[in-house]
């Protein structure tokens, strides 16, 4: 297998300037990095080479994270890649960031690209445009907002219209942690992602709940494709319910 280098993520900074945001999350500030150009008020940033590096990995690979604005998309990738919380006020994200954390799976040193992308509808069209990179897809709502979860079908509509047809999918409640304000419960989230047939599990970007287990859940997943292993066969959901930990409230 041949080794490579990777990139090392570039930070997320914001952008109080970038303008006023329209659709879903308007009214907030809107969160921009340096290196990202904005055009006729959209972002477009310029796609990183999975090869430009500083890190040694084995194989590379794309994750997108989506869902609508607030669900809680920076929050989860900040705390995987930086084990902290963002807290304070809502930062709404100005049309796609990433950043980069390389991860041993089982001996095989595992890059992921996470893209970040920004869930108002005004930027829809940026993030249209990097779903077919995309090998994995992180799809978020929040356990405490009814309306992002009544719109995952139409998310996952938009990603089999724009996605590679192999696509990793996997469904996301977020916020786990609000417990009294959840609106949403637990086994909503599951009957969903079972009529769908793509894996789920509740997260918390706030506590750090099954966050590893989602991006190292899709990483094996993707390892394993790309290996092709005969022998050892992977299922994403079956290692997810192994090692998910729920938030003890709701399990019957
Ligand atoms: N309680 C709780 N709050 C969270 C959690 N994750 C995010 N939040 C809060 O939810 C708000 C939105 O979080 P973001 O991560 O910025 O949401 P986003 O999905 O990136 O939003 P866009 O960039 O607009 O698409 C912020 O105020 C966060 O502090 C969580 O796990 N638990
Ligand atoms: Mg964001």
């Amino acid at each position: 297998m041949s080794r490579k280098k990777s990139a090392k993520g570039k930070a997320v900074t914001s952008s109080p300037s970038a303008g006023s945001p329209a659709g879903k999350g308007a009214g907030k500030t809107a969160r921009s990095s340096p290196g990202i150009v904005q055009m006729n008020g959209v972002v477009h940033p310029s796609r990183p080479s999975i090869s430009n590096s500083s890190e040694f990995y084995d194989i590379a690979f794309k994750v997108m994270l989506v869902g609508d604005s607030g669900v809680g998309k920076t929050c989860l990738l900040v705390r995987f890649k930086d084990g902290a919380f963002l807290a304070g006020s809502f930062i709404s994200t100005v049309g796609i960031d990433f950043r980069n954390k390389v991860l041993n799976i089982d001996g095989v040193k595992v890059k992921l690209q996470i893209w970040d992308t920004a869930g108002q509808e005004r930027f829809r069209s940026v993030t249209h445009a990097y779903y077919r990179d995309a090998h994995a897809l992180l799809l978020l709502y929040d356990v405490t907002n009814k309306s992002s979860f009544d719109n995952i079908k139409a998310w996952l509509t938009e990603i089999h219209e724009y996605a590679q047809q192999d696509v990793v999918l996997m469904l996301l409640g977020n916020k786990a942690d609000a417990t009294h304000e959840r609106v949403v419960k637990r086994e909503d989230g599951e009957r969903l992602a079972k009529e769908f047939g793509v894996p789920f599990m509740e997260t918390s970007a706030r506590s750090g709940l099954n966050v590893e287990l989602a991006f190292n859940g899709v990483a094996k997943e993707l390892k394993h494709r790309s290996i092709k292993d005969p022998i050892e066969k992977f299922k994403l959901q079956e290692y997810v319910n192994k090692e998910m930990k729920t938030t003890g409230c709701c399990r019957s």
